[in-house]
């Protein structure tokens, strides 16, 4: 459904990820996790068509990404890091510029997108998007896509400006939609929704992926044997964290 054979990304001479290896099932909720600058958001731009790869393939849907660009991108959606929307459209204005963009149908996207809007209470659609703040950016950004019904979609730390209603929301939304065959690949460094959210979970530290599977296999894998955030600790080499808190 969604692989990635031996992603590489050079920027100079930095490599921001170093032949990342993904296979990811339909219907799976796959969590991509990392300290800041691991290289998640250069995975995702590469996973999504944003941003050329030094070397490695990518293949979405059975279909080669750089051969079949268009027709992935139709059949994807995308929630990136930082909501970009168009500022001087009002929120209505927006969803149907997406609908036609995507010459949706208009009835049927418009059942699904009220149902995301009254979950998320969405009630501010006669405003204009420069007036939003992150969070409300955030959830009509997050209706936009989730209206479409793609068959796959990348949501870039999704929770970030979103408060804890809100956030809950998003949880079983994507829940009920990955039961609904949708694939979902999320990052975020909130661990508690990772662990929560997700099927499995690979974690990446200096562009190389350093374990993946289940959360039961990642505690398998490791001495650890508690919560994500120690699975993740001992992996990513924070584990000295607790001295550096005694030493406060
Ligand atoms: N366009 C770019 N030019 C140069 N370096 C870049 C560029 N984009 C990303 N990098 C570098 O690549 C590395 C990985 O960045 P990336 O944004 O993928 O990390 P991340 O895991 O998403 O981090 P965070 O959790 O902090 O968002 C970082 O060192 C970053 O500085």
């Amino acid at each position: 459904m969604l692989k990635a054979i031996k992603l590489v990304k050079e920027f100079g001479n930095y490599k921001a990820v170093n032949e990342v290896t993904l296979n990811i099932k339909k219907g799976e909720i796959y969590g991509f996790l990392g300290p800041n600058g691991a290289g998640k958001t250069t995975t995702i731009r590469m996973l999504t068509g944003t941003l050329k790869p030094t070397s490695g393939d990518v293949e979405i849907l059975n279909l080669n990404l750089f051969n079949n660009e268009l027709e992935i991108k139709r059949r994807i959606g995308v929630v990136p890091d930082e909501p970009k929307m168009y500022e001087n459209l009002k929120g209505f204005e927006y969803i149907e510029f997406i609908m036609g963009i995507y010459k949706l149908n208009k009835d049927e996207t418009k059942k699904r997108f009220d149902e995301i809007c009254d979950a998320f209470e969405i009630d501010y659609l006669n405003n204009y998007i420069g007036d939003f703040s992150h969070g409300m950016k955030q959830k009509l950004m997050v209706a936009s896509v989730l209206m479409r019904k793609p068959e796959v979609i990348f949501l870039d730390e999704p929770t970030v400006g979103l408060d804890a209603r809100s956030a809950k929301i998003l949880k079983e939304l994507l829940h009920k939609y990955r039961d609904e065959g949708m694939t979902i690949f999320l990052t975020t460094h909130i661990l508690e929704i990772a662990e929560k959210m997700c099927d499995r979970i690979g974690i990446i530290k200096e562009g190389r992926m350093l374990a993946e599977g289940t959360i039961e296999e990642l505690r398998n894998s490791t001495e650890n044997k508690g919560s994500l955030e120690d699975i993740f600790l001992e992996l990513t080499g924070d584990d000295s964290i607790e001295d550096v808190i005694k030493e406060l």
